[in-house]
């Protein structure tokens, strides 16, 4: 296998009415930024979720930092999990809380909520532009905000990599190029960030500001799209 922080090995995936994802392998190396794009339906979610090891593949060998996930343990898978953010489709905050409470969530959970995590939890949601609404509630957030803060959330224990699900889908041009300016950003602090969207002028706009890669899902295979788009 090669050095790539995933790798997928001819994996195959299906939900059980035929096969979704066929024979797809790919790199995702250290500090590379990738866009994965495709129709509705091609499986951009799916593919994801293979990567931060939500779904499992039904053949092929998928590694995560250099462990294949196959023979990883519950405790490691856990561990392996805290190196990769996700900034999910629906971004799922419990209305209940602060913001401010929601991203800090991951620290919690993973115990390391202690001192210092105020200063960082500031520093991080007034780096995504929402360091005035930290005591707002989930359903007073605007689409812009409430994707800004899913990418805060999935920031906030530094992971290593940074997986995207169509993160700029319920917003306007000028809100989408914001979030594409802190994904790259994330890029040049060295994190791995890989982005699903059909959106193809997001794809065009980041040409000018990271050295990107396109995988397109057609027909069940990824593969890497040309300079056509
Ligand atoms: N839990 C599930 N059980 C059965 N089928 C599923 C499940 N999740 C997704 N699918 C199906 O798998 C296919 C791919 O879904 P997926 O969400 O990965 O596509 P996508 O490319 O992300 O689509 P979109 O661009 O619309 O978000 C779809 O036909 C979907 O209905």
């Amino acid at each position: 296998m090669g050095t790539g922080v995933i790798e997928l090995d001819n994996i195959s995936y299906n939900y059980g009415g035929g096969e979704l994802l066929s024979d797809v392998s790919l790199q995702l190396q250290p500090g590379s930024f990738h866009f994965l794009t495709g129709p509705s339906g091609a499986g951009k979610t799916t593919l994801l979720k293979l990567c931060y090891g939500a779904l499992l593949p039904t053949s092929g060998r998928l590694m995560a930092f250099g462990e294949d996930i196959a023979t990883t343990d519950r405790d490691q898978m856990a561990l392996l999990r805290r190196r990769i953010g996700v900034v999910h489709q629906d971004c799922r905050f419990l209305d209940h809380m602060t913001l401010a409470e929601n991203v800090a969530l991951p620290l919690m959970v993973s115990g390391r909520g202690e001192n210092g995590t105020q200063e960082n939890l500031t520093e991080l949601l007034g780096w995504v532009g929402l360091g005035g609404r930290l005591e707002a509630h989930p359903p007073e957030l605007s689409g812009g905000e409430r994707q800004r803060a899913a990418l805060a959330r999935a920031v906030i224990l530094s992971p290593d990599v940074v997986l995207a699900d169509e993160p700029t889908g319920n917003v306007d041009w000028e809100m989408s190029q914001r979030l594409l300016h802190l994904l790259v950003e994330l890029n040049r602090m060295g994190k791995t960030v890989l982005i699903a969207t059909h959106d193809l002028s997001l794809i065009r706009a980041a040409k000018s500001q990271v050295q990107a890669r396109v995988l397109r899902i057609a027909q069940r295979r990824v593969q890497l799209a040309g300079a056509d788009l």
